[in-house]
């Protein structure tokens, strides 16, 4: 797992950092790391770095001071640097000063010298941040046509949420100095790739605010079979979804848990013939009460919204067994929370709305801090709370918060939410923690869908069969 601080966390462990470190020295190992990150780009866009014109937008705090320091740097690589100060008065005075020994040029015609530039490091703001680039900085990013890096965080974005409401810089790259924070996963969009600079900030952390799954933490969880396994052993995953008009998707939940691991699958509901004759080895009944024993449950995905569906939605949630409530599980416990009484106190829950049905569920739509608003609502559900977007977030009522960030966007797709509901499900019921098993899930979702896309546009049903490429992809060490 690799952490992530918010802004104030950071600053925290910065200034006890900064008590044991002579005076510069965290903003030189900064700067030296946002040099080498420009060179890069730079020999990467136009083949070298010696006699290339870089361009520097500097604001009144310490990461335009950094960018100072940086074009310090880069002057002794041969490289010709401007600096446009957005607030002369308050540059950073060593930063500046070390910027003009080194032959650096304070320059005026920012747009003019942007025009020009093979690279813009955008030095505006970092993380004292707070709102959109005002008018004067929003203009010269407007002008920009080169490659751009960004210090620490791409200005006017919000460090701790990643919203954007009003200009604000995209960039290339970003280098970030000791610790990923929250912009750097929830608007990956924004920052472009992320090179995270050590400057001794690890030892001073603690436990992470969020955090993001590596493939190996996938293959740390992930169920393969032991020699004592048989088809029971491994959990039975339970699919109540889908109707006889809609059969979709029963077929495509049943199908990722079928995919998803050994155990076994059962289906219960009016779609029975056609999940049976996609699947035939799921054992498929009609009704939820003649199901069979299953380890687990995933509700929701086309049941229905009416009293059907709302009884095998109680009927599950009172089973005693973990559950996934997906689609229109979660409509049905938003008109009736009463549903939810018949749920055993402790029983995991795993709870996966997009925006609306989170608006459903709540009555607010999640807004501009979506890690807030996933916590609140698995607090007050007593559940983990997997909510959809782009970047997927899943909190436990805990506080604990695994952020998932897809290559592409290539899940936004009708139908790809059962195939999540399915890999959930199939987790649960090989009795994994629930808030892990929806992280793992959503990020093996996400890689079937980029797998399965190479480029070009994919259906749930193409997702789904990537699952087994993407369970391979990420759990390379498990190979047979
Ligand atoms: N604290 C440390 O130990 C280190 C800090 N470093 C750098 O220091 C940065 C934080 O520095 P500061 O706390 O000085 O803050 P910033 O450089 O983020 O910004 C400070 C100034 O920007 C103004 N400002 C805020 N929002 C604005 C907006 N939307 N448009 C225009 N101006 C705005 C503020 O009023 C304030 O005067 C980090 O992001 C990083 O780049 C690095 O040098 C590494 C070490
Ligand atoms: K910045």
């Amino acid at each position: 797992m690799q952490g992530i601080w918010t802004t104030e966390r950071i600053r925290a462990a910065e200034e006890r950092l900064l008590a044991v470190t002579p005076d510069g020295a965290l903003m030189h190992r900064a700067a030296f790391g946002v040099a080498v990150a420009a060179a890069d780009l730079l020999a990467e866009h136009t083949g070298g770095v010696a006699g290339r014109r870089v361009v520097l937008l500097v604001g009144a705090g310490n990461n335009g001071g950094d960018a100072l320091w940086a074009g310090a740097f880069l002057r002794r690589r041969g490289v010709g640097v401007a600096a446009v100060l957005l607030a002369p008065n308050r540059a950073h005075p060593a930063g500046l000063a070390a910027f003009r020994r080194a032959g650096g040029r304070v320059v005026d015609d920012g747009a003019e010298w942007i025009s020009r530039a093979d690279l813009v490091v955008d030095g505006i703001v970092g993380l004292s941040a707070r709102g959109p680039l005002r008018p004067a900085a929003a203009e010269l990013v407007g002008v920009v046509r080169s490659p751009v890096l960004a210090v620490d965080l791409p200005s006017g974005v919000d460090p701790d949420t990643g919203a954007v409401d009003g200009p604000a810089v995209t960039a290339t790259r970003t280098v970030t100095f000791g610790a990923r924070k929250p912009v750097h996963v929830l608007n990956p969009a924004r920052c472009g790739d992320v090179v995270l600079v050590d400057i001794g900030l690890g030892p001073e952390l603690g436990e992470p605010d969020l955090s993001t799954l590596d493939a190996a933490d996938v293959a740390a969880v992930w169920p393969v079979p032991g020699v004592a396994d048989d088809k029971y052993s491994q959990g039975v995953t339970g699919v109540a979804a889908g109707s006889a008009v809609y059969p979709g998707a029963a077929v495509l939940a049943a199908g990722s848990a079928v995919l998803a691991t050994s155990g076994m699958v059962r289906y219960a509901g009016p779609a029975a013939d056609v999940v049976r004759a996609n699947w035939p080895e799921v054992v498929a009944t009609g009704s939820v009460t003649d199901a069979g024993r299953v380890q687990a449950w995933v509700v929701g995905p086309g049941i229905g919204t009416g009293s059907e569906g709302r009884e095998t939605l109680r009927h599950v949630l009172g089973s005693g067994l973990p559950v996934c409530a997906d689609a229109d599980a979660i409509t049905l416990i938003a008109s009736d929370p009463s549903v939810l009484d018949a749920r055993e106190p402790g029983t995991p829950l795993v709870l996966t709305p997009h925006d609306g049905e989170f608006e459903r569920l709540t009555g607010a739509r999640p807004g501009a801090d979506r890690v807030a608003a996933a916590r609140a609502a698995a607090r007050r559900f007593d559940a983990i709370v997997l909510l959809k977007g782009h970047n997927t977030v899943v909190a436990a009522p805990d506080g604990r918060t695994l952020v998932n960030v897809p290559r592409g966007s290539w899940l936004a797709t009708a139908g790809s939410g059962d195939v999540l509901s399915g890999l959930i499900g199939a987790l649960l019921a090989s009795g994994l923690d629930p808030w892990l098993a929806a992280g793992a899930a959503a990020k093996v979702h996400g890689q079937a869908a980029y797998l399965a896309a190479a480029g070009a546009p994919v259906s749930a049903s193409g997702i789904l069969h990537a699952i087994p490429d993407a369970l391979r992809a990420l759990t390379p060490a498990r190979r047979l």
